[in-house]
């Protein structure tokens, strides 16, 4: 679990390497405000893929229209969530996080999607494996590898910093199943 008490040592002494005077008014409040900030954001670290299935495994059987082989897919597209990266602890913005399958027998309830994708934002991450963990997550979940999770988004230290390429966006795509090897399915997407 998060160690809470921990992180406020530490942005106290981040505060007093970058000079400033942590006891002064505007500061002194700010490493417990960054820790409890960071219980909320980080949430996702509390967790593995196997618990969070776990978490948000609400299925619903669907026998019309799932026949398994039949085309049927859900998508949900536009999920907007909010990451950090792993390599500058830098916000990543604008993520829209989209999500395809092909239903084996059961559908899973359509917010838990949404729960899924803002949980596995909450960990320190790359956009590539926000996208390999929700597919993961899915595959258990639904018991099929016919999954597709793509994602666009912003990173600020692309964009804030280092390099400073603001309009610059990253899409990431993750097929499994059918969605890797079928030229009409992911047309669909
Ligand atoms: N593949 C991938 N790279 C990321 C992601 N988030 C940040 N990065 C990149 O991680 C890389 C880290 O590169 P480094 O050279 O170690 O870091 P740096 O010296 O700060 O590099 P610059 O960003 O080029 O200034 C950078 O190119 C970032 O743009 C992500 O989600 N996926
Ligand atoms: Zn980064």
């Amino acid at each position: 679990m998060i160690d809470t008490d921990a992180i406020k040592e530490h942005i106290r002494g981040i505060l007093v390497a970058l000079g400033d005077d942590p006891d002064r008014e505007g500061l002194k409040e700010t490493p417990d405000r960054v820790a409890r900030m960071y219980e909320e954001v980080f949430e996702g670290m509390n967790y593995t893929n196997h618990e969070i299935a776990k978490m948000f495994n609400k299925t619903f059987n669907e026998d019309a229209g799932t026949a398994k082989g039949s085309d049927d897919m859900v998508i949900v597209r536009d999920i907007d969530i909010f990451s950090y990266c792993e390599h500058h602890l830098a916000l990543m913005y604008d993520m829209k996080v989209t999500v395809a399958y092909l239903p084996k027998g059961k559908v899973i309830g359509l917010s838990k999607i949404a729960r899924i994708a803002d949980m596995v934002g909450k960990r320190l991450q790359l956009q590539e494996r926000i996208g390999s963990d929700i597919a993961e997550i899915l595959k258990e979940i639904l018991d099929t590898e016919d999954v597709a999770v793509i994602i666009e988004g912003t990173h600020s230290c692309m964009t804030a910093r280092g390099i400073k390429k603001n309009q610059a966006t990253t899409k990431t795509y993750n097929l499994s199943g059918r969605f890797k090897d079928d030229v009409c399915l992911n047309m669909r997407l």
